[in-house]
């Protein structure tokens, strides 16, 4: 899926028609071409204002999942059904909590990138506008070279954790079938309340580049030379004040 050409379409069909399609390589009907791809991510009753569970969307499903208890019930946020076909790659972009990327059916190949990577990711928001991350445009995103890659593979009954703000790049290999639980690592109140996908920047995190855009505006008074200056004079003390010491 390509968020920048936008080569996808939102369509509703019955679940096991979904499933049917979704499952097979070629189909007879179809929306689009006869190879489609077909991709469930599983949302609140009301999407604009309830979260992913699987439980409550799925209940006849609820047992057969056994969530980690890798953290306290209060921290959980959301779980949410996959559903993919064979060759589905999803974009590479990072979600801001802590998650498990369960694999039930099926094959998925999982690509990362550490955080301090997203000088070389070329990011829109929260996703890399590298999308093929296997062979990328080098002359268009000739620092995505830097970027360190992890990658691995999951196969059925295999659970991943996913740390926030690290980057992932999905290829379902196979016709698969997963679920993710995200969970709030950070104090509740942290994070934006109208965050229903885990993927919002925390609250003070949004707060703060807001604020950095009205510093830059402000630079905007300057002629160049003294914009260039202070601009540069700020980057510093960002780095003093801001910067982990705490990273290897
Ligand atoms: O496995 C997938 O289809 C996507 C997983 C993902 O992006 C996540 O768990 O946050
Ligand atoms: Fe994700």
């Amino acid at each position: 899926m390509d968020f920048l050409s936008k080569n996808f379409l939102y369509r509703t069909l019955p679940f096991d028609v979904f499933v049917r399609r979704a499952a097979e390589v070629k189909h007879t009907e179809y929306f689009i071409s006869e190879d489609e791809k077909y991709y469930l991510r599983s949302l609140g009753e009301d999407p604009r204002k309830d979260i992913a569970d699987i439980r409550k969307q799925f209940p006849s499903l609820a047992e057969d999942i056994q969530i980690p208890e890798y953290f306290e019930k209060e921290q959980f946020f959301s779980s949410v059904f996959r559903i993919s076909s064979a060759g589905l790659q999803l974009w590479t972009h990072y979600d801001i909590m802590d998650n498990f990327l369960i694999q039930i059916v099926g094959k998925k190949r999982v690509v990362l990138y550490s955080p301090r990577d997203a000088p070389y990711l070329y990011l829109a928001g929260t996703k890399s506008e590298v999308l093929n991350v296997d062979n990328p445009d080098m002359e268009k995103y000739p620092l995505f070279r830097k970027a360190r890659r992890h990658e691995c593979s999951l196969e059925a009954g295999d659970v991943l954790f996913i740390p926030a703000l690290w980057f992932h790049n999905v290829i379902s290999e196979e016709f698969g079938v997963g679920v993710n639980v995200f969970w709030k690592h950070l104090p509740s109140e942290c994070y934006d309340k109208t965050d229903t996908y885990g993927n919002k920047d925390p609250m003070a995190a949004s707060r703060a580049v807001q604020i950095l855009d009205r510093a830059l505006k402000t630079l905007e008074e300057l002629p160049e030379e003294y914009r260039d200056f202070y601009a540069r004079r700020m980057v510093l003390r960002i780095q003093e004040k801001a910067y982990s010491t705490n990273y290897e």
